[in-house]
């Protein structure tokens, strides 16, 4: 008998995806009805692709019954509009230095333009987005955040005045639970009001953070512009501990951005979120990948070796 081409035989490519499917049920089964608080960072939103791509993962997680709730960043819109009208800014610790006139900017930024663009990106890829800012239902109360800083040569510990830097103090999770519950995905902007009425600009990694803890989230992922945190050579960090994260600041390997960034993760997973990730949110969907697949992407910041599952 002569050999036949089988006809029949499956197409190797078909077969690669079927295994990644397959590969993905643990984790599936594992994560169906836990929350997901997703910041994506002002850095990573810039180019209209990664945009796209990041839609679409959020519409698959809620797919597949993972509760996302997206929080947004927007330092350098925010940036370029102050530019635009011709008003300065700079930066404590990561931090936006925000008079009233800047936070009135931001707001405008945070809670008009980038918010809607993302709960549009969420709809064309088939998903349903309600955006809010921490002022609608009056769900993030913030108040002015106190930064102190010691003075190396006297060692006095001295304020810093940021300006209407906002601090969540309270997050009301009703607001988010009812966009989520009714099938939608919420969209954050860092934004708060204060017990006193003023706008509070909050930097999103602090406003993700909070949300993370007010629902209990099993994860905090923050998409950023790097790989994850690097050390002093460049090498990527994998996995982190609250303890090692003072370290790295005092030696001087994290500073800007990443500061803010992991006070955020560490008072997110003291509180009970099982553990953030700070990852890249340049690489596409690499969120899907860090999920669905036994190849953990980004630096893993957790409080023990048992809290994540
Ligand atoms: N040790 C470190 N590892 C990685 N990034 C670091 C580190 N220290 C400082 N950074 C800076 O933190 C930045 C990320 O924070 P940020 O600019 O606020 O991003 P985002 O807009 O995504 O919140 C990186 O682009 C990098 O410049
Ligand atoms: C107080 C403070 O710094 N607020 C930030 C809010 C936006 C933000 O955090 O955006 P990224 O995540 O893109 O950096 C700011 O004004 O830039």
């Amino acid at each position: 008998m002569t050999d036949q081409p089988n006809n029949h035989a499956p197409d190797p490519a078909m077969l690669a995806k079927a295994e990644t499917l397959t590969e993905a049920l643990p984790y599936l089964q594992r994560y169906a009805g836990k929350t997901f608080v997703i910041k994506y960072g002002g850095h990573a939103m810039g180019d209209p692709a990664l945009a796209r791509n990041f839609a679409e993962d959020v519409v698959l997680l809620k797919a597949v019954g993972i509760n996302p709730v997206v929080v947004h960043g927007g330092g350098p819109q925010i940036g370029a509009m102050l530019e635009r009208v011709g008003v300065e800014s700079e930066f404590v610790d990561g931090l936006r230095v925000t008079t009233k006139e800047t936070a009135e900017i931001a707001e405008m930024v945070l809670s008009g333009a980038i918010n809607k663009e993302l709960v549009s990106w969420i709809e064309r890829a088939g998903g349903s987005a309600i955006g809010i800012s921490g002022k609608d239902g009056g769900f993030v109360k913030a108040s002015k955040l106190r930064r102190t800083a010691r003075d190396p040569d006297s060692n006095i510990e001295r304020i810093i005045d940021l300006g209407f830097v906002g601090e969540p103090k309270r997050v009301d999770r009703s607001v988010v639970d009812t966009i989520s519950t009714a099938g939608m995905i919420p969209v954050i902007a860092p934004i708060g009001v204060g017990e006193d009425g003023h706008t509070y600009n909050i930097n999103a990694d602090t406003m993700a953070g909070a949300v993370a803890a007010a629902l209990r989230a099993s994860r905090l992922f923050l998409l950023t512009d790097v790989a994850g945190v690097l050390d002093k050579q460049g090498a990527l960090l994998t996995d982190l501990f609250p303890g090692e994260i003072k370290r790295l600041r005092e030696n001087g390997t994290i500073s800007g951005g990443m500061i803010p960034k992991l006070e955020t993760c560490v008072s997110a997973v003291l509180k009970g979120v099982d553990a953030a990730v700070v990852m890249d949110g340049r690489v596409p969907h690499a969120m899907l990948l860090e999920i669905f697949t036994s190849k953990g992407a980004g630096t893993l910041i957790r409080d023990d070796f048992e809290a994540v599952d």
